[in-house]
């Protein structure tokens, strides 16, 4: 929503979801963290109640305490806070570490997601994996919106899918129909898009063809996954189907 008219911000948020977005990305940005402000749990609440209970919010926390606001966005309607590690690692509540971070976060009701900036090594994240239901790959430096796709970030998306096949892997920052070739062969299957859908004529072609690129180029990834295992667990078919599909129904933007 960043990439949007935000004096218009709910009627923008209505057009994406219309236009085919399964998810509402909202950049909540702190200022010390990152070198800009945007908006926080106030304005999520405004637009929770102007477009309903039903679009999913994806609030990508750019603060400096992760742990302050978790109630607050919670509250404000959010459904995935996703927090960075970077901020996380050096958050200095009280008797806080991530694991217990990510345990509040499950019982305000949310799901967890936690983001790697640019600089930060894809194995920081390692002892977090099975706590988070997804990790964010930034593909920019986080603060702003309309900066170049940095491709470098590319092996640690595939370092990711490769080691759990059935993580959700989220990147974000100069995603459009140039850039979403390579980022959905890496494996990634949650696509942001700020500026290539704001500044699209027809927002629900861009968006469809971003969904599509990721079907044909980042499914056949799953299902080469899909096949190892199967020919490794016979028994395990069904399971493994439906958890694939479920990703693919739930995630692909
Ligand atoms: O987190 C962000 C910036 O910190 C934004 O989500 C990201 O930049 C998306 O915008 P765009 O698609 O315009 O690059
Ligand atoms: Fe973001």
């Amino acid at each position: 929503m960043l990439a949007s008219d935000l004096s218009n911000l709910a009627s923008n948020a209505k057009s994406v979801i219309q236009a085919g977005a399964d998810e509402l990305h909202l950049d909540v940005m702190d200022g010390h963290f990152v070198p800009n402000i945007t908006w926080g749990a106030p304005v999520i609440k405004c637009l929770r109640k102007s477009v309903g209970e039903d679009p999913y919010f994806d609030c990508h926390m750019m603060v400096s305490k992760p742990s302050e606001w978790v109630k607050d966005v919670a509250e404000a309607g959010g459904s995935r806070y996703c927090f960075h590690l970077e901020a996380a690692l050096k958050d200095s509540g009280v008797d806080f570490n991530v694991a217990e971070l990510c345990k509040l976060i499950r019982s305000c009701g949310m799901e967890v997601g936690v983001a790697l900036k640019p600089g930060t090594d894809v194995s920081a994240v390692r002892e977090f994996v099975s706590l988070v239901d997804m990790v964010l790959i930034m593909t920019v430096e986080p603060g702003f919106g309309g900066q170049k796709f940095m491709p470098n970030m590319m092996p640690k998306v595939v370092h990711l899918r490769d080691t759990y096949p059935n993580l959700n892997i989220q990147v974000d920052g100069g995603l459009s129909p140039s850039t979403i070739d390579v980022a959905a062969k890496a494996g990634a299957n949650s696509i942001v898009a700020g500026s290539a859908v704001f500044k699209a004529a027809d927002k629900e072609q861009v968006i469809l063809g971003l969904r599509h690129t990721v079907e044909r180029l980042g499914m056949g990834k799953a299902e080469g996954e899909l096949t190892k295992r199967v020919k490794a667990k016979g028994a395990e078919v069904g399971v493994l189907m439906a958890g694939i599909m479920f990703v693919a129904g739930k995630y692909f933007v």
